[in-house]
C-alpha cells in the first residue's frame, strides 16, 4: 500500500540543540499510526514539520506524496489538530468551521455535520471559544480537522482533556476512519489508549526513533507457559530439544511454541494442565524499555 505520510531523514536543530534526529517512518491507509514518546521527545516538532508549520533542517516529509505545502486546498486533504488552544477567542465555535468551510469551498452543511459528529450542542457552537473548556477546544479542533473530509489525519494529542465517554468516543471514530481506508498519525501520552486503537507504533525519545512496527509486532512475547504433572521432566525434554526454560511459581515459561510443547510432552509421556502461548508485554512496559534512557529523572515523592 502506498504510504500516505512519510518522514525521511527528519530532522530539526534549534540553535545548538538537535530536537529531531534523522527520524523516518511512514503511515499507511487503513491503519492508525501511533507515535510516541517522552515529554520534549520532538513528537510535536516532527508534526509541525510534516504539515509545513516549521521547515527541517534536513530531510524530508511527504503527505499524499508531495510536501504538504504544495497541496492545492490541504484541508480537503489533510484533516490536522496540532494545538486546539490556538483557536480564535474571539469567535464562536461555529464562526471558525463556517470560515474554513467557505475558504475551502465547502457547503454551510457540513458545518452542522460536524458539529454533531463531535457532540458540540448548538448552544456551545454559538459560544465564543474562550469561553470553551479543554474538551470542548478539543472537540472543535477534532470538527475542524475532520471537517474537509480528508483521507489523512495528523493528531497531536486529540484525547487531552476530553471525558471518559470523549475518549471513547474518539477510539471509535478514529477506528472507523482507519476502517474505511484513512490515514491516521496520532500522537498521545495516553498508553492504554493508544494500544486500544493503534495498528502500528513509533516511538522516539531524545529525537530519535527508538522502536517503531506492527503493534502486534512489537508486544508479541513468543513462548509458552506451561504447567504439567511433572514439570521436572518436562523442562529436562524441552532444554534437551534447545529451548530456554524457567520455573514460573507453579509451571514453566519456555521459549517453545505451544505446538512444541505439546509434541514433546506427548513424546515424553507427561500429561499437561496448563499450556498457553506467553502473555503480551503491554505497551507501557514497552514505551519504558524503548524510551528508557529518555524519560526523565524521577520526581522524588
Ligand atoms: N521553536 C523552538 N525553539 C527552540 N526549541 C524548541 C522549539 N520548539 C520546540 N523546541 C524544543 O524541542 C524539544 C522537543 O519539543 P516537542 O514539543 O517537539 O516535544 P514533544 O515530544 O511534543 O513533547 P510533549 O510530549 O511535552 O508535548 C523540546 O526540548 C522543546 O523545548
Amino acid at each position: 500500500m502506498v504510504p500516505m505520510i512519510t518522514a525521511e531523514n527528519l530532522t530539526k536543530r534549534y540553535a545548538d540543540h538537535l530536537v529531531v534526529d534523522t527520524v523516518s517512518f511512514t503511515a499507511r491507509p487503513g491503519r492508525v499510526t501511533g507515535f510516541l514518546g517522552p515529554n520534549g521527545a520532538g513528537k510535536s516538532t516532527t508534526m509541525r514539520m510534516l504539515t509545513g508549520l516549521t521547515r527541517p533542517t534536513a530531510g524530508r516529509a511527504t503527505v499524499l506524496g508531495v510536501p504538504f505545502t504544495s497541496l492545492a486546498n490541504p484541508g480537503r486533504h489533510v484533516g490536522v489538530l496540532l494545538d486546539a488552544a490556538a483557536q480564535h477567542a474571539g469567535r464562536t465555535g461555529r464562526e471558525i468551521l463556517t470560515v474554513s468551510a467557505q475558504l475551502m469551498g465547502l457547503p454551510s452543511r457540513r458545518v452542522e455535520e460536524v458539529l454533531t459528529l463531535v457532540g458540540l450542542t448548538p448552544a456551545e457552537s454559538r459560544a465564543r471559544t474562550r469561553t470553551y473548556s479543554l474538551g470542548m477546544r478539543q472537540r472543535l479542533g477534532l470538527a475542524h480537522a475532520l471537517l474537509g473530509e480528508p483521507a489523512v489525519l495528523v493528531l497531536d494529542e486529540p484525547a487531552n482533556g476530553l471525558d471518559p465517554a470523549g475518549i471513547r468516543w474518539l477510539r471509535t471514530l478514529l477506528r472507523s476512519f482507519a476502517d474505511s481506508g484513512g490515514t491516521v498519525l496520532l500522537s498521545s501520552h495516553l498508553l492504554r489508549e493508544v494500544e486500544a486503537v493503534a495498528d502500528d507504533l513509533v516511538i522516539i525519545g531524545g529525537g530519535r526513533i527508538v522502536a517503531q512496527g506492527a503493534v502486534a509486532d512489537l508486544l508479541a512475547t513468543p513462548g509458552t507457559q506451561v504447567h504439567s504433572t511433572d514439570d521436572l521432566t518436562l523442562a529436562a525434554v524441552l532444554a534437551a530439544d534447545g529451548h530456554d526454560v524457567s520455573p514460573t511459581g507453579p509451571g514453566l515459561a519456555t521459549s517453545a511454541t505451544t505446538e512444541e510443547v505439546g509434541r514433546l510432552a506427548l513424546t515424553a509421556g507427561v500429561v499437561l494442565t496448563e499450556l498457553r502461548p506467553s502473555s503480551s508485554t503491554g505497551l507501557e512496559q514497552l514505551f519504558f524499555d524503548a524510551t528508557a534512557q529518555h524519560g526523565r529523572e524521577e520526581i522524588p515523592a
